[in-house]
């Protein structure tokens, strides 16, 4: 398992070239924000136009529509529980998200179900939260080349079916190795499982220990994805640099809320691009 440092940031964030437009740098879809979690939506949206995505939209339910444009101007929304909209988003889009507050209900399985229905294989994929639990509950098949799963070690649990104390490197390589695509399990130090080769992360602390951390996480992922494409290295600089603005700012801070490491995206990649180009 190799372990990850901050050269494999500086390898996939280089200055953006200035021949661009917003199309240049992806178009992500996040799926997810039941009236409950609208916040997960929220934070995986705001951590993808952090992140640098060209363009993002949310499928989320109509409840949340005030309160993400209040935070967050830059997103366009959809409302989930309207089939033809959802499909229309699902096909303009080059990421999508789906999980992070989607819930767990029969409304939340029929989105699912109709988002699983309209990947197409230039598209990457990426399952968080309720997503991988409702996946796993009903069995639904997930075949696509392109696709990430971002499981903590309980919705690991409900996945692979091996306990979090069951959850050893050897355990998880196996079982990572017989579903598609590339398997995140979350812990202390975050494991990366690709079809080829596996990660574990060394940044991250207990100040990361607070509801939204992973929705974060989901959305630099996207963002990291649809500006430089979806191989091991993007995948292995999210988790890593998620982590790493949240170490900087647990120095002096107690608790690292998602809202901060957020905020902090552009600044620690735009220092990450710049000592790149020096070199
Ligand atoms: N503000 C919001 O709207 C939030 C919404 N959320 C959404 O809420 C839904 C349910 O997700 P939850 O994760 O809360 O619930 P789950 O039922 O999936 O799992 C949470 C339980 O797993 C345990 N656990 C064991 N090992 C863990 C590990 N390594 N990391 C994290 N938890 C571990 C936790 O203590 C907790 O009791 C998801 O859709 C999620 O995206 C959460 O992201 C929290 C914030
Ligand atoms: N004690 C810890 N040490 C290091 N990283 C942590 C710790 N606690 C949480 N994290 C990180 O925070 C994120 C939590 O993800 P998740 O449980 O899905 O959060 P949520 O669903 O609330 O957004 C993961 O990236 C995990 O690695
Ligand atoms: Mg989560």
């Amino acid at each position: 398992m190799k372990q990850l440092s901050e050269s494999v940031v500086q390898t996939v964030v280089r200055p953006r070239p200035q021949e661009s437009h917003k199309g240049t740098f992806g178009r992500v879809l996040i799926v997810g924000g039941n009236a409950q979690f609208g916040g997960a939506a929220i934070m995986a949206a705001s951590a993808a136009v952090y992140a640098g995505a060209g363009l993002v939209t949310v499928a989320t339910d109509p409840v949340n529509r005030s309160a993400l444009h209040a935070r967050l101007p830059e997103a366009m929304i959809v409302p989930f529980n309207d089939r033809q909209a959802l499909k229309a988003a699902l096909a303009a889009a080059t990421v999508i998200v789906i999980g992070p507050g989607l819930g767990t209900d029969e409304a939340a399985l029929a989105i699912l179900q109709t988002t699983l229905g309209g990947i197409t294989p230039a598209q990457t994929l990426i399952l968080d939260g309720s997503a991988i639990t409702l996946v796993a509950e009903h069995q639904l098949p997930v075949e696509f080349q392109n696709v990430v799963w971002t499981p903590h070690q309980m919705e690991w649990q409900r996945l692979s079916g091996l306990a979090v104390k069951e959850q050893t490197v050897a355990a998880n390589t196996k079982a990572a190795a017989a579903i598609a695509g590339t398997v995140i399990v979350k812990a202390h130090r975050t494991q990366i499982f690709s079809p080829t080769a596996s990660y574990e992360n060394t940044t991250g602390s207990a100040a990361m220990a607070t509801g939204g951390s992973g929705d974060t996480l989901t959305g630099i992922l996207a963002a990291f994805i649809a500006q430089f494409g979806y191989v091991d290295q993007t995948v292995c600089a999210a988790v890593y640099a998620h982590s790493a603005i949240a170490d900087g700012l647990a120095a002096t801070n107690y608790v690292v809320l998602p809202s901060m490491v957020i905020a902090a995206l552009p600044h620690y990649m735009q220092r990450i691009a710049a000592s790149g180009a020096q070199a």
